[in-house]
């Protein structure tokens, strides 16, 4: 019997960010593995043009591939229908927006939270790295403390569980479980949010996030020092994923459904956008899959609650310093995969190099990147579409400028609370709330990820492979015509202008022709 699932049973979770890829893969778990528990509280926000239950619908159903028309295999909640057919009826949606004060939450909502919440795990966050500082204040440090408020009064509360990065202190090189301060307090920071206009916060974001690469991992350390600051009685625990990526055994191999992190590169490399990076092919590629990230943050949720650790403890859910795999690996395996594998209606042949240099990335994002986009534009035009290509080429070079930071450095975390954790639980825990990284074959995790962006977040057919390579190799004689074309141009223009190419040419047709005329003789000779 397991203790955690056990644990979980009957209990009122409040989950936010319950819509984003964590949060869904952590709702999935529990109701999987604690069908019994009473309610899962989700805080949603309305979306444009979808009502909060079409937004639990679209988390709890299959989405209808159009073009096959069948229900595809393997949604992310199929598992849990066998095991919990009323799931629906367990999720309470509560219309919230985060950035709101009080969350915007209606009174009667508020005041059943307050009264029946036993555990919070609290995931909501903007992670796009290029965030305005006001807007990443709001929600990564403001939401967070008004979250621990309202935990406060919650007087059943158990457990809260808050999600961090592993790179809020990525200015370090060596990471320790603890909270690291940052220079200015999180209260100042929220203060002048308040009154200083967009215009001063943009003159003064470089200097408050320091040697930090950006607005995501200042805010999430400010929201960790909120977090310690703001814990009073409560029992809190802080996790800090590395970077996440899809999961590795449940409840499928490999579902992922967003774009974030590695995701969108693999895609961009699966489609052939994407032909070389400015990666350091040694720096470690601390990956960690959703389902890990999950199944720590169950086990921290259950031993907060059950053995009251005196302090807040900081949980590093990392790979490096366990199971270590390198960006140069992981590269190699996902072009491998895409060779068995291709995606469908590639815009090229899958096949990138990673750059280190300022010079060699600049050269190849013109020849690689730029260059093909403006042609195959030139062509939409011609053929009176709009063109396209050299918009998305802009944008991923962006995404490339934003990401490169954490792909040539390397970082060391330490995992003794992660690893103490680990030892306490029961076998049967182990087995069933797995966090132990070491078990990890990467280059079959980094197969089933491919597998997967093409399945649940693309949702391209299996059948549709054989198609997918015919196209590849069609894609690779347009490639050699057009080189070819290419080369004959340039060689044209150069014996045109200049005469030094006319003698090497000539001297290479004779040189040609005189080879020839030795063979054709010799060979007569032998006859
Ligand atoms: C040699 C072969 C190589 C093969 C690949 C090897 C893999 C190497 C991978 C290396 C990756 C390293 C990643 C490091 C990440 C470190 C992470 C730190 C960990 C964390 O704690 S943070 C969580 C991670 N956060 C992110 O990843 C967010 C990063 N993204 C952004 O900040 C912004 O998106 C970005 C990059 C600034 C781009 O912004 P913008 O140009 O404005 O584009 P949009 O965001 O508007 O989006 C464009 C387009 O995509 C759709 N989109 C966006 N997000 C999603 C999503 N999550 N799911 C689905 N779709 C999404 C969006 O709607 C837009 O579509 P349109 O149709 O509207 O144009
Ligand atoms: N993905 C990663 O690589 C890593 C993630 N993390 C951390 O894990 C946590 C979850 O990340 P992940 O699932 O990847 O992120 P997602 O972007 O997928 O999800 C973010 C969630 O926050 C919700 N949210 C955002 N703004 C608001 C708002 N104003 N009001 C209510 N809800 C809001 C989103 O809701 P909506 O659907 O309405 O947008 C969504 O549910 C975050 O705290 C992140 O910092 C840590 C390390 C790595």
């Amino acid at each position: 019997m397991s203790m955690i699932a056990d644990f979980y049973g009957g209990k009122s979770i409040l989950i936010t960010g319950a819509t984003g890829f964590l949060g869904k893969v952590l709702m999935e778990k529990l109701f999987r593995t604690s069908p019994d528990l009473r309610v899962i509280y989700i805080l949603v926000r309305p979306k444009a043009g979808q009502t909060l239950q079409q937004r639990v619908f679209q988390i709890l159903n299959s989405k209808i591939n159009m073009q096959m028309k069948t229900r595809r295999p393997h949604e992310l909640f199929e598992k849990v229908k066998e095991v919990c057919p009323n799931v629906h009826e367990k999720i309470r949606a509560i219309s919230a927006d985060l950035n709101q004060n009080d969350f915007a939450i209606s009174m009667q909502d508020m005041q059943e939270l307050l009264s029946y919440t036993d555990i919070i795990f609290h995931c909501a966050a903007t992670v796009r790295f290029d965030d305005h500082l006001r807007h990443a204040v709001q929600l990564n440090v403001t939401a967070t403390q008004q979250l621990l408020l309202m935990a406060s009064q919650m007087p059943n509360l158990e457990a809260f569980i808050h999600i961090s990065t592993a790179f809020s202190n990525c200015n370090l090189k060596h990471i320790d479980e603890v909270i690291y301060p940052c220079p200015v307090e999180p209260k100042k920071i929220i203060d002048s949010m308040e009154w200083l206009d967009d215009a001063i916060i943009d003159e003064i974001t470089p200097k408050l996030i320091g040697d930090r690469p950006n607005t995501y991992t200042y805010t999430k350390a400010l929201g960790e020092m909120v977090v310690q600051q703001e814990s009073g009685k409560l029992n809190i625990a802080i996790i800090r994923p590395s970077i996440v990526g899809a999961t590795w055994q449940e409840p499928f191999p490999g579902w992922v459904d967003n774009i974030n992190g590695p995701t969108g590169l693999i895609v961009a490399a699966g489609k052939g956008f994407l032909r070389s990076i400015r990666a350091t092919p040694m720096a470690v590629a601390d990956l960690i899959p959703a389902d890990i990230v999950v199944n720590l943050t169950l086990a921290v949720g259950w031993y907060t609650a059950v053995h009251r650790p005196k302090s807040t403890l900081i949980y590093h859910c990392t790979s490096g310093n366990l199971n270590p795999c390198n960006w140069g690996k992981m590269g190699i395996q996902v072009l491998a995969t895409f060779e068995k594998i291709p995606l469908e209606r590639a815009f090229r042949r899958p096949k990138a190099d990673f750059t280190t240099n300022n010079v060699t990335t600049q050269y190849w994002n013109a020849v690689s990147h730029r260059a093909p986009a403006i042609i195959y534009d030139f062509y939409l035009r011609l053929t009176g579409r709009k063109p396209r290509m050299t918009k998305l080429m802009n944008r991923l070079l962006r995404t490339l400028s934003m990401l490169e930071y954490f792909i040539n450095r390397s970082w060391e975390w330490s995992t003794y609370n992660t690893e103490m954790l680990m030892s306490k639980l029961s076998p049967e825990d182990q087995r069933v709330f797995n966090f132990d990284v070491r078990q990890l074959n990467w280059l079959e995790y980094i197969e089933n990820y491919v597998l997967g962006v093409k399945k649940y977040l693309l949702k391209e057919d299996m059948a549709g492979i054989p198609e997918a390579k015919q196209h590849l190799k069609r894609l690779r004689n347009i490639h050699y015509l057009f080189n070819t074309a290419l080369f004959l141009i340039a060689w044209r223009l150069l014996i045109a202008r200049s005469q030094v190419a006319r003698n090497v040419w000539f001297f290479i047709v004779s040189f040609c022709y005189k080879f020839l005329s030795y063979f054709r003789a010799s060979s007569t000779l032998k006859v």
